[in-house]
């Protein structure tokens, strides 16, 4: 792997979920990374992913570098022969071959500017990456996808050990407009498995089509729950209204006696979850929400080892 950006850049996602699994059983047996250097680039907030990932790296034997690019470094300047007489301080590919040649392994999180669908479709920021890094690239959560959090989620959904699970991606509210990514990926990794992928959502939240193919559609979410073996709740803002939060007149809000429809459906949330927004406290202290941030660990820990191993 030269990178890992989405579920196309592996060649067997499902033997990556079973690697991540058996790393799971005995996580320090494989130093493969020692006098090696994981740089991890944030240009937004994170918790859970900064920390599994060092935590991964540190597994394997690797040295970790932190950069908050958005803070602690110079203002970035995205424009190919841009005069840079103005705010922007040091261009994307000088930054970019720069911090490459301290590391082996590159990881950068970017989320979307929600203005503009194309640049963030086209996932400049990260796209700049693979251009100017000497190294491989990976995702911690990109414009349109967050592949390190969707490999985690399969890990959790087969270790809740149902051979064809119905899998309900539901929208639910937040009083932010929040990316595509999370759901984005989701859709496009559950898809390769053989669970059976319902996505429920407001009329309007659709997301692209390259993500809903494959998938059901419903517009009534205690329809969509019948039967659910697990409830994937997420907030994103509309793709086709681009960066908008159309109005919702029904409560999409997840409810113990919405997960009452369930087949004793398991409740999962990528995390950071605003309580009693998305979901009641009662739903969130019942759920998968540790388990899954736990499994991150291992997920990073699967792809960095494969990196290494190719390096
Ligand atoms: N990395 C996991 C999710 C990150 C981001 N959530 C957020 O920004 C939530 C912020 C808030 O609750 O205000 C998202 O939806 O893509
Ligand atoms: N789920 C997730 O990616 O969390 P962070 O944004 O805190 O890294």
């Amino acid at each position: 792997m030269k990178k890992f950006i989405s579920v196309k850049d592996t060649e067997d996602p499902k033997g990556l979920v079973k690697k991540a699994i058996d790393i799971k059983k005995d996580p320090f047996s494989n130093p493969i990374g020692k006098n090696k250097t994981m740089g991890l680039v944030f240009f937004n907030p994170s918790l859970r992913t900064r920390m599994s990932t060092q935590k991964a790296a540190m597994n394997l034997g690797m040295n970790v570098i932190n950069m908050n690019i958005d803070k602690d470094g110079w203002k970035i300047e995205f424009n190919d022969g841009a005069v840079m007489d103005g705010d922007s301080q040091e261009h994307i590919k000088d930054a970019v071959k720069v911090m490459s040649q301290y590391v082996d392994i590159l990881g950068v999180r970017t989320f979307p500017g929600l203005k503009d669908r194309n640049a963030d479709y086209n996932e400049e920021v990260i796209s700049n990456f693979i251009k100017y890094s000497d190294v491989p690239v990976v995702s911690l959560e990109s414009a349109t996808r967050h592949p390190l959090q969707s490999l985690a989620d399969l890990v959790t959904i087969e270790e809740i050990g149902i051979k064809k699970p119905k899998v309900v991606l539901s929208w639910a509210p937040h009083p932010r407009i929040l990316p595509q990514a999370v759901p984005n990926s989701f859709a496009e990794w559950v898809k390769v498995t053989d669970a059976d992928l319902t996505i429920a959502c407001p009329e309007g939240y659709e997301l692209a089509d390259e993500f809903m193919a494959g998938a059901n559609v419903s517009y009534n979410q205690e329809e969509a729950f019948k039967d659910a073996d697990i409830i994937y709740a997420k907030n994103w803002s509309s793709y086709h209204h681009y960066g908008e939060k159309p109005e919702v007149k029904e409560d999409w809000r997840i409810t113990s006696e919405k997960m009452s429809l369930t087949n004793n459906g398991k409740f999962m949330h990528c995390l950071p979850i605003r309580r009693n927004v998305i979901a009641t406290d009662e739903v969130i202290d019942n759920s998968m929400i540790y388990k899954e941030a736990k499994n991150r660990e291992y997920a990073a820990q699967a792809v960095l080892q494969e990196i290494l191993e190719n390096l």
